[in-house]
């Protein structure tokens, strides 16, 4: 008798508990081509935790709007923002300003919402958070890449959304102008550059997450376009390893 109610258990053991919340997320992945790809999940944190965290991080983070400098001009920064790290990294630095890095203890939210971030990209272990604040579809990214030396050749680069749907685009950057040899007039050379895979846009909803990988910021920029419908705010977290 003993031994048959041990194999029952053995059995039931052997069965996989199905729980819904570790169902599989619908994971798309882009290649971009030469290395470089994007890995977008529309749905990996539910709404209602994801509003709890956006109300969170609207209320404590301790955001700014910085002056930067860009191409010698002085701007304020189109967005709010807010940077975390592991004490001892690099600082990091651009367009000219070097933010404040806030400890990862200051906001202890932040350390559930970097356990789901690693959860869902096995392998990945990011120590920097660039935090951005979109109050409405004014406030935008400008063209860019996150190609800070810190970061590495090959940085990951995974992108979490709260908040207003905002369309996240990337760009092909124009392939290096021969230096000479090349008589091709600059017309042609411009639509070639252009074409329907040299462009991907992304809609960024509530609780999704965006992950950069390979030479993505090498070959290409990308952007969040003002746009003029998008009333509501939209928490972006940007998380990467400084190495
Ligand atoms: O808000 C976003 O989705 C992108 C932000 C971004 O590109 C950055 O912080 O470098
Ligand atoms: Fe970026």
């Amino acid at each position: 008798m003993a031994s048959s109610s041990s194999m029952t258990a053995l059995k039931l053991n052997a069965v996989p508990i199905s729980n819904p919340n570790d169902t599989a997320k619908k994971t798309e992945t882009v290649d971009l081509g030469n290395g470089s790809d994007v890995v977008f999940i529309q749905r990996l944190i539910p709404s209602d935790q994801s509003w709890k965290w956006f109300h969170y991080l609207d209320k404590h983070i301790p955001w700014t709007r910085p002056t930067i400098r860009v191409f010698g001009k002085s701007f304020l920064q189109p967005r709010d923002t807010c940077y975390v790290a592991t004490p001892g990294l690099t600082e990091l630095s651009y367009s000219g300003y070097q933010p404040h890095a806030y400890s990862w203890d200051d906001y202890p939210p932040l350390k559930d919402i970097l356990d789901a971030v690693h959860k869902a990209l096995p392998g990945s272990s990011f120590n920097s958070l660039l935090l951005n604040r979109y109050k409405g579809g004014n406030d935008y990214v400008g063209w860019h890449a996150d190609d800070e030396k810190l970061y590495g050749p090959t940085p990951e680069i995974a992108s979490l959304s709260l908040g207003c749907d905002r369309d996240f685009v990337l760009k092909k950057k124009p392939s290096k102008k021969p230096r000479d040899g090349n008589d091709e007039p600059a017309s042609k050379r411009l639509k070639k550059s252009s074409g329907r895979d040299d462009q991907h846009t992304f809609k960024l909803k509530h609780g999704s997450l965006l992950v950069m990988r390979g030479y993505t910021q090498r070959d290409w920029i990308h952007s969040v376009p003002k746009r003029a419908k998008a009333e509501a705010t939209r928490i972006n977290l940007t998380f990467r390893r400084v190495f």
